[in-house]
This record gives structure tokens, C-alpha cells and sequence, in this order.
């Protein structure tokens, strides 16, 4: 019989999650493999409900990848970089190269649901990028983040939108309408996407609210806090998890652009050097690993 299993035990058991470790049990190894059916309905199947598996993930592709179930990022946010140079270098149209970033990007969503992460957020246009090129703009503009939209609101997702929609065309702002409208139901991934949004501009509309209700006397100048600036805050549309546990970054520039500066003040911070429309799966599961591996210490000390 293969001793795939037993080995792995042996050799991953600082990795695997307690629970999995209390099972092992200090014996020798498990006998058999994971096609038998004898294995499967006696060690498997109660090992998957004992660990509260994520949906769509076998307990043998977590062993496999080195990832525990109860350490998934919450929150993944992505800033997809690098469709205009992986364009460029093809010898194709910046356009492509956005098209080929929408499909990475619902590859990505698929990913999220299927590794257990919750929220999805996807930095796809800043306050700052309406001084790219006028042909690109109004791609993005009047055509694609609308189709965008209407494409992954036939994933089954929760979709929310960040960002000022002030100057968004007409269009859009009815597609993003109807988007949030017809998935607010829907329970699994809640994908974010930040349409003319910037960390400046989320933190500038917060203290604009706030500063009005002191005004107005519906509080006080000492009632303000960390709390009372979340809640005015975008973020405060992704009720549960607002802050990004892990950001990932693809294109191998390191920095994070004005994007959701307030909520990463403690994310982990994972860059790619592949451009967006070259990211797989495995580089998901890399970032993955990685983050699992981070000490996340908040400014406390060190254990
Ligand atoms: C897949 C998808 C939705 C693509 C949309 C295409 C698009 C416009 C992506 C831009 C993403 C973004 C805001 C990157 C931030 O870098 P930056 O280039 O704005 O900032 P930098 O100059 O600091 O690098």
C-alpha cells in the first residue's frame, strides 16, 4: 500500500493544523492510499467534517500545498498591475491586455471561493488613473467595466462597489446599481471592486461626514476614534471583514498606489513580479502560503 499519506504526516506534522495533529496521534503511520475507499469513508471523510473544510477545497490539496484551513486570509486584496506591459510586449493593444486581466481577475474570484477566502477586492480604477490616455480611458469607461460587471454577476457573488461614482457615465453607475441590487443576497464570495476609488479620497469623504455631524451637533469632537472613522469609511460596506488581511500586488512594483490607505495599515503585503494577466492559480496558493507563514503581531510583542 502507498505510504504517500504517512509520509506526508511525518514530514509535515509542524504545519498541519492541530486539529490534524491531535488525530495523528504519536503511532506509526497511516496505512493505505487516497483512492481507497476503505481510507476515504473512515479517515478522510471525518477528517473533512472535523476540520470544517473550506468549500471546494480537498483536505488532500491542503496537505499538499502546506495550508491550514482556519489561517485563510479573510480578506485578499488584489492590485492587478501589468496589463498594459503584458499587452505591450505581445504586440498588442492596451485593450487586450485589459481583456485578458478580466478573465485572470474571474480566475482569481474562483480561487478566492474555492481556497475559503471571503472578500475579494479589486483596486480596477484610482482617482488618479483618469490621466492615462484618452483612448484607454474611455474604454474602461464605456465599455468594459460595464461588461465586467454584468459577466461576474453571473458568478453567483456578493458585488459592492467603492470609489466615487460622481463622474462615472450613466451607464456604469445603473450596471454597478443593478449589480449590487441583484447579488446582495447571494452568500459567497463578497467581490469588492474600487471604481474611481483612492485611499486619500476614501479618508477626505469620511472627515468630510464626520465634520458635518460635529457641526450639526450630532456628536461631539471627543466622540471621534479609530470605530467612529471605520464606519465612515467605503470599507464599511464589507461589514465583516473591511481591512484586507493580505494584499498581492502583481508586476513587481512595489508600492501601493493609494489604494485603501487607512485599512492596510496592518495587512500583510505579498508582490508578484508576473503581470496581472499571467497569474495562476499556484501563484495564488504561493501568496497563500506565504501569509500563513507571516507572524501578524499588530504592534504587540513578540510571543
Ligand atoms: C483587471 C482589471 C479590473 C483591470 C482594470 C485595468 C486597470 C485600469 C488597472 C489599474 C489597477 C490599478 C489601480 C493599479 C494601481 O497602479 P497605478 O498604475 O494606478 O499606479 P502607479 O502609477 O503608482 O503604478
Amino acid at each position: 500500500m502507498c505510504c504517500f499519506l504517512s509520509k506526508y504526516l511525518r514530514s509535515k506534522t509542524s504545519t498541519l493544523p492541530l486539529q490534524l495533529r491531535c488525530l495523528q496521534g504519536g503511532g506509526g503511520g497511516v496505512a493505505g492510499d487516497f483512492n481507497s475507499p476503505i481510507l476515504h469513508k473512515n479517515l478522510m471523510m471525518p477528517l473533512r467534517q472535523f476540520c470544517k473544510l473550506p468549500i471546494g477545497v480537498s483536505i488532500e490539496e491542503l496537505w499538499r500545498e502546506g495550508l491550514q484551513p482556519e489561517l485563510m486570509p479573510k480578506h485578499v486584496a488584489i492590485i492587478p498591475d501589468g496589463n498594459r506591459r503584458w499587452a505591450k510586449e505581445r504586440g498588442l493593444s492596451p485593450e487586450k491586455g485589459h481583456e485578458a486581466g478580466k478573465k485572470v481577475l474571474g480566475d482569481l474570484c474562483r480561487y478566492c471561493s474555492k481556497w475559503g477566502v471571503k472578500v475579494l477586492s479589486a483596486y480596477a480604477f484610482s482617482t488618479e488613473n483618469w490621466s492615462r490616455p484618452k483612448g484607454e480611458v474611455t474604454f474602461l469607461m464605456t465599455s468594459y467595466f460595464e461588461r465586467l460587471t454584468e459577466e461576474f454577476m453571473r458568478y453567483g457573488m456578493k458585488m459592492s462597489f467603492i470609489g466615487d461614482r460622481s463622474n462615472l457615465p450613466n451607464s456604469l453607475k445603473e450596471m454597478l446599481r443593478l449589480a449590487e441590487e441583484t447579488t446582495k443576497d447571494n452568500t459567497g464570495l463578497h467581490f469588492v471592486e474600487a471604481l474611481n476609488y483612492g485611499g486619500r479620497y476614501d479618508i477626505t469623504q469620511a472627515t468630510k461626514k464626520i465634520a458635518s455631524k460635529v457641526k450639526d451637533g450630532v456628536i461631539q469632537l471627543e466622540d471621534i476614534n479609530d470605530k467612529l472613522i471605520d464606519q465612515e469609511l467605503e470599507t464599511n460596506k464589507i461589514l465583516e471583514y473591511p481591512n484586507p488581511d493580505l494584499l498581492i500586488r502583481t508586476s513587481g512594483e512595489l508600492r501601493i498606489s493609494n489604494y485603501m490607505l487607512w485599512q492596510l495599515a496592518y495587512s500583510e503585503l505579498y508582490f508578484v513580479d508576473k503581470l496581472f494577466p499571467q497569474l495562476d492559480e499556484d501563484d495564488f496558493v504561493a501568496a497563500l502560503r506565504s501569509f500563513q507563514q507571516r507572524q501578524r503581531r499588530y504592534g504587540g510583542h513578540k510571543i
